[in-house]
């Protein structure tokens, strides 16, 4: 019989888990999973009880909260030999997550998914010991979202929600920057970088359009040196995928980069702050069996 462990956050998303964790247990256990789950205690614990999870080699780890708790999951055993099967039950304020994969908010309904047992094996990031499944990033522009008062922790939907107050745009001064992707050498003063893994991040959803999860590389995007109007105009092809022609974006697809900059700058990774530069990003290739939806195999099949 396979083993299944729940790894869960009791705080994420209102508490809403705990009522439902029963059902969920009777469900996995139907589908043939001796099922046990870990309630986390604290900030970190979901990286333990990964790692106890591989050591007492489990089949299957099931992350239930938002994105903070899925990524503890994913560093606990992103380092080890032996990794589990990862599924995610998306229940936090943010689940950018569960939303790359095709994972329904409904907890019911996300379990419904995992349990079709479509599994994929993708890549994830890692960058100075640190892991991101989505989007890397870093810049004067990215800066901005930490000050951010609401929840929307999402890295470009909150510069979606900053272009709104785009007065403090101009104040925006670039960084020089060194970037060194599988040998190649970018050096240039620029406003923001991307490390992207998925193709739709926040809002834009065609920000890196060739970026599948599952090739080993990721979409280095870079917007150099703008003025505002540039910035805007530059802001607004984005959204509809034709920024990457522009001859202030610096595009290509790379599976190393290195990022040096005498300025101190932030790094951000999948809508946190990360710590600071400089950092060397890698593509860990098909690193972890992911369970995901049917929807979210079609829309890898269509990227080119
Ligand atoms: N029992 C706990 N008490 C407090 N914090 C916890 C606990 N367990 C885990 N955490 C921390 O909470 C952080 C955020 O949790 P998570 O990502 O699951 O939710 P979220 O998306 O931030 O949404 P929410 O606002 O609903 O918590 C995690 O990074 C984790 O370190």
């Amino acid at each position: 019989m396979k083993r299944a462990r729940i790894i869960y956050n009791p705080t994420s998303g209102r508490e809403a888990f705990k009522k439902e964790l029963p059902e969920v247990l009777r469900r996995f256990e139907e589908a043939g999973y001796e099922t046990s789950a870990h309630a986390t205690t604290c900030e970190g614990d979901a990286i333990n009880a990964a790692r106890i999870a591989v050591e007492r080699k489990f089949d299957l780890i099931i992350s239930a909260g938002g994105d903070g708790t899925i990524n503890e999951v994913i560093h606990g055993m992103a380092e080890q030999e032996y990794r589990p099967q990862l599924a995610i039950i998306p229940v936090g304020t943010t689940n950018d997550f569960a939303r790359a994969l095709g994972i329904p908010r409904e907890i019911q309904k996300a379990v419904s998914v995992i349990l079709e047992h479509n599994i994929r094996k993708l890549d994830i990031g890692r960058v100075n010991d640190r892991y991101f499944m989505n989007i890397a990033g870093g810049g004067k522009l990215t800066e901005l979202t930490y000050e951010v008062p609401s929840k929307l922790k999402t890295m470009l939907g909150q510069l979606a929600y900053y272009l709104k107050g785009i007065e403090m745009l101009p104040s925006l001064k670039p960084t020089q920057v060194q970037i060194e992707y599988d040998g190649k050498w970018f050096d240039d003063e620029i406003m923001l970088f991307l490390v992207s893994n998925t193709n739709s991040v926040g809002g834009f959803e065609k920000i890196a359009p060739a970026a599948k999860m599952d090739d080993g590389y990721f979409d280095l995007v870079i917007l150099r040196k703008t003025n505002l109007a540039e910035f805007v105009r530059i802001a607004s092809l984005a959204t509809k995928g034709a920024h990457l022609e522009d001859n202030h974006i610096f595009y290509t697809r790379a599976n190393r980069i290195k990022v040096h900059t005498e300025e101190k700058m932030q790094l951000n990774l999948d809508g946190e702050y990360g710590g600071l530069l400089p950092g060397e990003f890698e593509n860990l290739y098909q690193h972890i069996d992911f369970f995901v939806s049917e929807d979210f195999i079609e829309k890898q099949a269509k990227i080119e």
